[in-house]
């Protein structure tokens, strides 16, 4: 198949090493260093899908007509990239792979003639220079739509991408989105600290912190009338049997997460941003559950301060340490 994909970074560039490995032909959108790195050489691949180099064509944006198109930006981005390339890919099934709630949303408004779908990796996924990413986690990516069964095509693409990747189709997509917003409050404590996730729930003060964030989120989607999708051992009863714990007994939950994610740092794809520069997706993540929260008439506290610190952390381009972050969140 013809595959183009939308933004050759983290995860991007996986899919890219691995799709092409798995016999397709394809083509990355890139810009700056890293289209010159591509370019130059290759998209080089380490960690937990083994080590390769993939040699996509690679331009500012895609050309030629595609059996199937990938969008691997941050959420804060989507928008203008997937206007950049309407006129090529309008009419072309496209994957969104993206965290957030919004991502299928927006393709599907700025491409009215594509079949859109979703897709929620649980890879953990580190860009460290242009052209060069490493796996630190091997995991799988949930792929759907809507809100009901996964459908015959949703199946259909994940079985062609499981050549390359493990890819499941989900049942209950925007159900599934949220249990991966509750994933993604892993995200906020490294972008303001600097330090790796594993280092966050490892720390008795930030987990607690990083439990009650998730608490709040899952409370939110609760008062929303959010049934949540089963993703990596999460399933709506199990999440909603945290909701009613304890910080002290809650925290089991991130520490399974960070078990699961094994003991190669992960910075999150959040920090990462602010590592190279770049405006964060912390509005898509968890500024979602302040709007959610809101929509509801309710409030979402510990995560409107990781937003603002996040944003903090923008602007000075400075990390806040960990005592300073414990004393402006506090948490019962
Ligand atoms: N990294 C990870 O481990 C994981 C990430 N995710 C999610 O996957 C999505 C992608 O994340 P990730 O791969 O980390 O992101 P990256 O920031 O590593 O990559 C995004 C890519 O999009 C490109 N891009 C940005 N703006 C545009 C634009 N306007 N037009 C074209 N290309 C653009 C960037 O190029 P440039 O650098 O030139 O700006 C970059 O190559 C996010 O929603 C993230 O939350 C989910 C699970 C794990
Ligand atoms: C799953 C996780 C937390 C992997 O790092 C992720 O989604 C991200 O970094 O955005």
């Amino acid at each position: 198949m013809r595959i183009g994909i939308i933004g050759a970074g983290a995860l991007g560039g996986t899919f890219a090493v691995l799709l092409e490995r798995a016999g397709h032909e394809i083509q990355v959108t890139a810009r700056g260093s890293g289209l010159a790195a591509i370019r130059a050489g290759a998209i080089r691949l380490s960690g937990g899908f083994g080590d390769g180099h993939g040699h996509p064509d690679a331009a500012p944006t895609l050309s030629g007509a595609f059996d199937l198109v990938l969008v691997c930006t941050k959420a804060q981005d989507a928008e203008d990239a997937i206007a950049a390339n309407a006129a090529v890919v309008n009419g072309s099934p496209v994957i969104v792979v993206q965290n957030g709630l919004d991502g299928v949303r927006t393709a599907t408004r700025l491409l009215p003639d594509s079949d859109c779908f979703g897709a929620l990796s649980i890879i953990a996924a580190n860009y460290t220079e242009p052209g060069v990413v490493r796996v630190t986690t091997r995991a799988a990516t949930y792929l759907g739509r809507g809100s009901g069964p996964a459908d015959p095509a949703s199946k259909r693409w994940a079985a062609v991408l499981s050549e390359a990747v493990p890819v499941i189709a989900v049942d209950d997509f925007i159900g599934s989105q949220w249990t991966k917003l509750v994933v993604n409050m892993l995200n906020g404590l490294p972008a303001i600290t600097g330090l790796s996730v594993q280092e966050i729930i490892a720390d008795r003060g930030l987990r607690r912190v990083l439990t009650a964030s998730m608490r709040e989120a899952v409370r939110t989607g609760m008062a929303r009338g959010i049934r949540f999708g089963s993703l990596q051992g999460l399933s709506d009863s199990r999440l909603r049997f945290f909701s009613r714990l304890p910080l002290v007994l809650g925290q089991a939950l991130p520490r399974s997460m960070g078990v699961r994610m094994g003991s190669v740092p992960n910075l999150g794809s959040t920090l990462q941003s602010l590592r190279r520069g770049q405006r964060t997706e912390i509005d898509f993540l968890n500024g979602a559950i302040v709007r959610e929260a809101d929509a509801a008439g309710a409030k979402a506290p510990v995560n409107a301060a990781i937003v603002e610190q996040v944003h903090e952390v923008e602007a000075s381009g400075t990390s806040i340490g960990r005592d300073e972050v414990l004393r402006r969140i506090a948490v019962r």
